[in-house]
């Protein structure tokens, strides 16, 4: 009879030897292959994805249980070591049945959290962040750190992506706005470089805005905080003036454009990489910024690389893509992929013409205006015409588009984060990544040019664990485009009417027609 303790699926069950022998039997494997953990691993996660996510059989090769390099980590160690033949057969069946029950504690919690993995040998999602020091030796000054930032449980994101991470995996991630992902690469990137060294890069994060991109850098200081890391974002000033080769940089933060500027005209080395991270991976995978982001790929030579690929909505094109690049990656899907956070509240208003927004707009800041609040528009001739179109009398409203200059871009931002501003009037220049504290309402005077783009933009709402709202304004032009938003807004629990969801499917997915100014403002009256 097993007296040992036994999992609460199988609580109130003992085991009897003698009856069940010939099932006993088949645990005495004296040369435990990592082949059947491999294969137990990948009934989880096939159990665990959604439906038609699954990775091809060629990917699921792979090499000896990573996880086992890993300190204090021991649930797939390898069971070839010398301590595992020495193992009685009562003890190897104990440790088979620590090793399902391991399992089934993994499988239990990322269904709570609605993580969802592919991939072999994926590492046990986070319990706590206490976790971190038992089984992965964080250091006190980052835990210490993660307290002060008030970071009670890591988020569904952080429980899974952070122990791939430190497993040594590559990695890529899909999860809601506002979930942490930042935290989840940060985190990790700071406990694998351990301390500071004058050693060139050895760390790089690229985002595809400045402003993204010095967020994230205020994020690392943060969680760095007490420890001397050299954290360096790569502004106009240090592009033309640093010394490249001499430059201490332990993670460097930058836009694609920046980075391949630097690597060709500057003599930036990037071959001692050891940590790589594509945040809103898809936008940099987008024409424009593949070119320049591919240079940084390969200039970060450094074979035992680790490269990870996160953002809130992940598109198959852009996973085929990253596969061809990734070694041995875990696929980290929170909840449904590319889907809106269910944090925020939405709403679709049909104005009939432009000129109805504009009334529409003015209306509902009469009534009531609740800030911060965010209006995208969809050019920056139109972020103008709206700015001049409201900022008079007692509304405190700012702009921010990409013909202003960076400190321009950075007072607006700045402005809005101290509530000197209540409203924020912008291009998609700020849709991705931001994050404005407590943004009440996001609202699309302009009709988003995409799923994905209404996507990011909302998402600037309903921020770590935050409710919020979001309104898209409508006209005539934009109905055969409202069928994108309206999936996105039913997936997410919000009612849409039947007869939106009944429109024909499009093609064609980008949608930024030629609108009427905005403007109401005779031409001669302008500045
Ligand atoms: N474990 C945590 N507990 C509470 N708050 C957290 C935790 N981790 C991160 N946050 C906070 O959640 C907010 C959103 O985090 P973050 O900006 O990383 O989201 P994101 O998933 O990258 O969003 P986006 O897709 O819009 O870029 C931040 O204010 C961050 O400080």
């Amino acid at each position: 009879m097993d007296n040992g303790p036994s999992s609460f699926l199988f609580s109130g069950i003992s085991f009897n030897r003698k009856r069940f022998a010939s099932d006993f039997s088949r645990f005495k494997v004296k040369k435990e292959s990592n082949d059947s953990i491999d294969k137990a691993n990948l009934v989880e996660s096939k159990i665990l994805e959604p439906e038609g996510e699954t990775v091809p059989a060629k990917k699921r090769k792979r090499k000896a249980a990573v996880a086992e390099s890993v300190e204090g980590f021991n649930v797939f160690k390898n069971s070839n070591s010398e301590a595992v033949t020495d193992l009685t057969e009562n003890e190897t069946f104990q440790g088979k049945k620590e090793v399902y029950r391991q399992m089934e504690w993994d499988a239990l919690l990322r269904k709570k959290h609605s993580i969802h993995i592919s991939g072999s040998n994926v590492p046990s999602p986070l319990q706590n962040f206490a976790e971190l020091g038992l089984r992965y030796g964080c250091k006190p000054y980052l835990l210490r750190n993660l307290a002060e930032l008030g970071f009670k449980e890591p988020t569904p994101i952080q429980r899974q992506a952070i122990p791939v991470l430190l497993s040594g995996r590559e990695c890529f991630a899909c999860a809601p706005t506002g979930s942490g992902k930042t935290l989840a690469f940060v985190c990790p990137m700071l406990m694998k470089l351990k301390h500071a060294s004058k050693d060139g890069v050895r760390a790089v994060i690229i985002c595809p805005t400045r402003e993204l991109a010095a967020q994230t850098t205020r994020e690392c200081k943060k969680l760095a905080k007490g420890k001397k890391f050299y954290i360096k974002l790569m502004t106009k000033q240090l592009l033309q003036s640093a010394d490249f080769s001499k430059l201490p940089c332990d993670v460097l933060v930058s836009t694609p454009l920046r980075l391949k500027f630097a690597i060709s005209k500057r003599k930036l080395d990037l071959s001692r990489v050891e940590y790589l991270v594509l945040d809103e991976s898809d936008k940099l995978f987008e024409l424009g910024l593949v070119e320049q982001v591919d240079s940084v790929v390969k200039a970060c030579s450094n074979p035992s690389i680790i490269r990870s690929l996160f953002s809130a909505t992940l598109p198959d094109s852009v996973e085929e893509l990253a596969r061809t690049i990734m070694h041995d990656a875990v696929r980290v899907i929170i909840g449904r992929k590319n889907s809106a956070s269910e944090l925020v509240k939405q709403k679709l208003v049909f104005t009939g013409s432009e000129e109805g927004k504009l009334l529409a707009l003015r209306q509902s800041f009469a009534e009531s205006l609740n800030p911060p609040v965010l209006v995208f528009v969809q050019s920056k001739e139109r972020a103008k015409e709206l700015y001049r179109e409201l900022a008079f009398g007692d509304m405190r409203v700012g702009v921010i588009h990409s013909d202003m200059s960076q400190t321009q871009r950075e007072n607006a931002v700045d402005d809005f984060r101290a509530g000197k501003t209540w409203v924020l009037i912008a291009t998609d220049v700020i849709a991705r990544g931001m994050d404005f504290k407590g943004v009440s309402c996001v609202i699309n005077y302009d009709f988003p040019d995409s799923a994905a783009a209404y996507i990011h933009r909302i998402g600037r709402s309903g921020r770590a664990g935050r409710s919020g709202e979001a309104i898209t304004l409508y006209t005539e032009s934009d109905i055969p485009f409202l069928r994108n938003i309206a999936n996105v807004m039913s997936a997410s629990g919000c009612e849409v009417p039947s007869w939106i969801l009944s429109l024909p499917k499009l093609k064609r997915k980008k949608h930024r027609p030629l609108r009427d100014s905005i403007s109401t403002i005779p031409e001669d009256q302008e500045e």
